[in-house]
Order: C-alpha cells, then structure tokens, then sequence
C-alpha cells in the first residue's frame, strides 16, 4: 500500500483534497479501485495532518448474485461504518427503458443515488476510485466520442447538492491498486452487470495498451499533458 499512499497524500496536497473536519464517505462500487480508495484512506487518517471522519457508501444497482458480504465484513474489520441503499436502477434502465447505450442512464441514476444517500449521512465529501489510467482513458473517450478535450478534475464542487466530489487516488496506476489488492487482501466483488468488460472503456483500455506497446514513454506523457496548463495550444 505504500505507493498509493504516497499517491493519496500527493494528490490530497497538490489539489487541497481534504480538510479538518471533513465527513468523507467513498462510493464502493465493490470493484478494486473502490476498496482500495477505502482502504487507503483509512490508513492515511492515521498520519494526515488534517483529521477527517471516514465512512463507505453503495449503491446496489438492482442486479441479482450481487453479494456485499465481504466489504461488509472488510468494513467491519477496518472499523468504517457502511451503507448499502438498494435500487431497481438496473431494472429501470435494463428492462423497462430497455436502453441501447445503458451505461449513461445508469452512471446518471447512480449519480443521483449516491448524492442524496451522503446527503442523508451527514457527509460533505464523496471520495470515488477513480486513478490515473482512468483519466487518460477518459480523456480519450472525451476526444473520440465527444468532440472534447478534458478528463474528470482531482476535486469537482456539485452546487446543487453541495457537495465536494473527490478524487485521492489521481496519482495512482492502475497496475499498483491490483498489485496492492493482492498484497492486501482487499476484497472486491465482481460486478454482475451485462455491460462490464463490455463498454467504449473497455475498448479503449485495449486501444492504449497498443500504444504504449509501441510508444514507449506514452503513458507518461500523456500524463504530463493533462497536468500542463503551460503546454496548452488549442485553436482558440
Ligand atoms: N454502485 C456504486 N456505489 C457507490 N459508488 C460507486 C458505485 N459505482 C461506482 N462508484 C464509485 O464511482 C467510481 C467510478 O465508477 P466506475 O464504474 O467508473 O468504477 P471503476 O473505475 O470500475 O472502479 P471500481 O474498481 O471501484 O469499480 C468508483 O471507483 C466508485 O468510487
């Protein structure tokens, strides 16, 4: 766990991530980066120098063989207090929208669900898993399908709700949260959804694999080119 530790307190100091006082809850998917974020930041409450509560939140999207009993239990273990909210968010996007590309409904309504269920705990903060490999892809999507050049911030303020959505592990690669789940016993649960493995992420998860296949060095750069403002020529 160390080197995501060091990417949680980099990115917690770089971007002014947490503050004394803050009630934080993670969004637990169930999925690697989730627990990880978890336990990350449990860890870190004990040397941050800012204090802040911690607690994990999930909604459960509906689906069937859908069992949380080992992050109930890794809850317990670690001290963190838990909420499970139940949904028919997949029913509704699945069965009765029959949507064709369910995944923004669905990342819609889980939107929704995970801020009023914060809400209703008393939280200020919502910690998600996202790391540095999901930035890139993401703005890659961003490019390719959206005609847009931008990723998701290290901290974004939802005003409506009032709410700071944060993201600690920005710093960390994908490969280091799967070696630390090994390492550590992290528990994950595999998503039951139809769409997991299965979406334009997916795609270009395997379409950047080839480039840095080929192109030694990309990843970083690529890197590089989010976090440089300086370096920033556009046709505007
Ligand atoms: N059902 C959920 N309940 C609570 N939080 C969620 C849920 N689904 C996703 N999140 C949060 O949103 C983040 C991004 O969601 P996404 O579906 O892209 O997950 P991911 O990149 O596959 O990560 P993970 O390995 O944690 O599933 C997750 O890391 C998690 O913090």
């Amino acid at each position: 766990m160390k080197k995501i530790l060091g990417a949680i307190r980099k990115a917690v100091q770089d971007y002014d991530l947490i503050q004394d006082g803050d009630r934080i809850a993670v969004g637990v998917s169930g999925g690697k980066d989730s627990t990880t974020l978890l336990y990350g930041l449990k860890l870190f409450q004990r040397f941050s120098p800012v204090k802040y509560e911690l607690e994990a939140v999930t909604i459960a999207l509906g689906f069937e063989d859908f069992d949380l009993t080992p992050i109930k239990e890794f809850c317990k273990k670690i001290d963190v207090p838990y909420t499970v909210k139940d949904t028919y968010i997949a029913q509704v996007v699945f069965d009765i929208r029959k949507e064709k590309n369910p995944c923004s409904l669905c990342a819609r309504m889980r939107r929704g669900a995970i801020h009023d269920l914060i809400k209703e705990r008393g939280c200020n903060k919502l910690a998600l898993g996202h790391h540095a490999d999901d930035a890139i892809e993401t703005l890659f999507m961003s490019m390719l399908y959206e005609g847009r050049v931008c990723t998701f911030l290290p901290q974004t303020y939802m005003s409506r709700k009032d709410i700071h959505v944060i993201r600690p592990m920005v710093y960390a690669e994908e490969r280091e949260i799967i070696g630390a789940v090994r390492r550590n016993n992290i528990p994950t649960v595999k998503s039951p959804c139809p769409m997991d493995k299965n979406s334009k992420r997916e795609y270009m998860k395997q379409l950047l694999r080839d480039i840095y296949k080929d192109i030694p060095g990309a990843r970083d750069r690529l890197l590089t080119a989010i976090q440089n403002k300086d370096q920033f020529r556009l046709w505007f």
